[in-house]
């Protein structure tokens, strides 16, 4: 099966590179920077005592000779709309798509530009990021993508989709659940980053305030008051399980966009906030806390830009 991985940063590269080491067939559309870096020092996955180089093959936009079976697209939000221009090409009338971002926006997207049919569900459930040389750096060891139709129906072509990412050295799953797993996701990711951003520090930080598990746990309340409304009940299990770990005291947890709030980087505003509060609206769901945190993230990510 040929494998198009889209972007080769913290997602792309760790499990491109990991179906890459497995002796699966992938390439990596990249833009001209990150061709460099990958042509330089090769494709690194560092971290926890690993150190692997691999030689992945590279495709710039423009470049694409004909469809690929599958595709993996593992961009940001900032890059969402530019990647589906460029990966066009690749997509065939057998290919199918397995988006890694967090949210749900980008499935809209790729449905209205691909049809129903090309585009999977998929969660990422890794902690990586990219280090100063651009190496893929695991900050933990879970590793784990699940995929699948969102209607949960199973096919011949799911089927060999998931035999061609199984026993690459990673955890996957094939889910009939992908669309309530990806508004699961996508609630305790917004909750995580709002309890960062609102309480300006870790999970720890902020239980430790008084009123911050009663903010934490108002945040979760109002994610999870959004997935029910798109008919994606968080269970009461999953809702118990992500206000014990929003409040738990001690815990370092921040989220990869707090981390990135920190760093004075580009955030994902509208895949994690935005795109949530929009639909909040829709459903006549009151987010007042989701809401002033799109409208913090939204401040900082014009800042940003005006310094760049
Ligand atoms: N990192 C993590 O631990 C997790 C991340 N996620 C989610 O996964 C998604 C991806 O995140 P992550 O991998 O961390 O992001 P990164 O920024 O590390 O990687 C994204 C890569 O996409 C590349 N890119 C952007 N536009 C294009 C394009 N048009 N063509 C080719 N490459 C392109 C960027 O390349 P360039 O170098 O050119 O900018 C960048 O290297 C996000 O939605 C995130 O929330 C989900 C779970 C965990
Ligand atoms: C919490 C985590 C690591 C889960 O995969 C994540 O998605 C993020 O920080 O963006």
């Amino acid at each position: 099966m040929r494998i198009l991985v889209v972007g080769a940063g913290a997602t792309g590269g760790y499990f491109g590179g990991r179906l890459l080491q497995a002796g699966r067939d992938v390439t990596f559309l990249v833009r001209p920077g990150r061709a460099r870096v990958l042509r330089e020092r090769g494709l690194r996955i560092v971290g926890l005592g690993e150190q692997t180089v691999l030689e992945p093959e590279v495709v710039l936009a423009g470049e694409i000779e004909g469809p690929y079976d599958l595709i993996l697209l593992t961009v940001k939000e900032s890059g969402l709309a530019a990647a589906v221009d460029d990966l066009a090409p690749a997509v065939g009338p057998g290919t199918l798509i397995v988006p890694v971002l967090n949210g749900m926006r980008q499935i809209d997207l790729l449905v209205e530009r691909f049809g129903e049919e090309a585009v999977l569900g998929g969660i990422a459930y890794v902690m990586t990021t990219l280090d100063d040389f651009g190496d893929v750096l695991r900050l933990a060891g879970m590793h784990r993508l699940a995929y699948g139709r969102r209607d949960g129906s199973v096919d011949e072509q799911v089927r060999a989709v998931h035999a061609a990412l199984s026993d690459a050295g990673f955890e996957t799953v094939l889910s009939e659940h992908v669309a309530s797993a990806m508004w699961s996701k996508w609630t305790f990711i917004a909750s995580l980053g709002a309890v960062n951003v609102l309480g300006g520090g870790s999970v720890g930080d902020v239980a430790a305030a008084p009123g911050g598990k009663t903010l934490a746990e108002a945040v979760v309340d109002e994610a999870a008051a959004v997935a029910a409304a798109a008919g994606y009940p968080v269970s009461a299990a999953e809702r118990d399980t992500y206000r014990a770990m929003l409040t738990e005291d001690g815990s370092a947890d921040t989220s990869s966009l707090f981390r990135d709030f920190g760093a004075g980087l580009p955030v994902e505003a509208e895949q994690i906030f935005g795109d949530l509060v929009a639909r909040a609206e829709e459903f006549g769901v009151a987010v007042p806390l989701l809401r002033a945190v799109a409208v913090r993230l939204r401040v900082h990510n014009a800042r940003t830009s005006n310094r760049a």
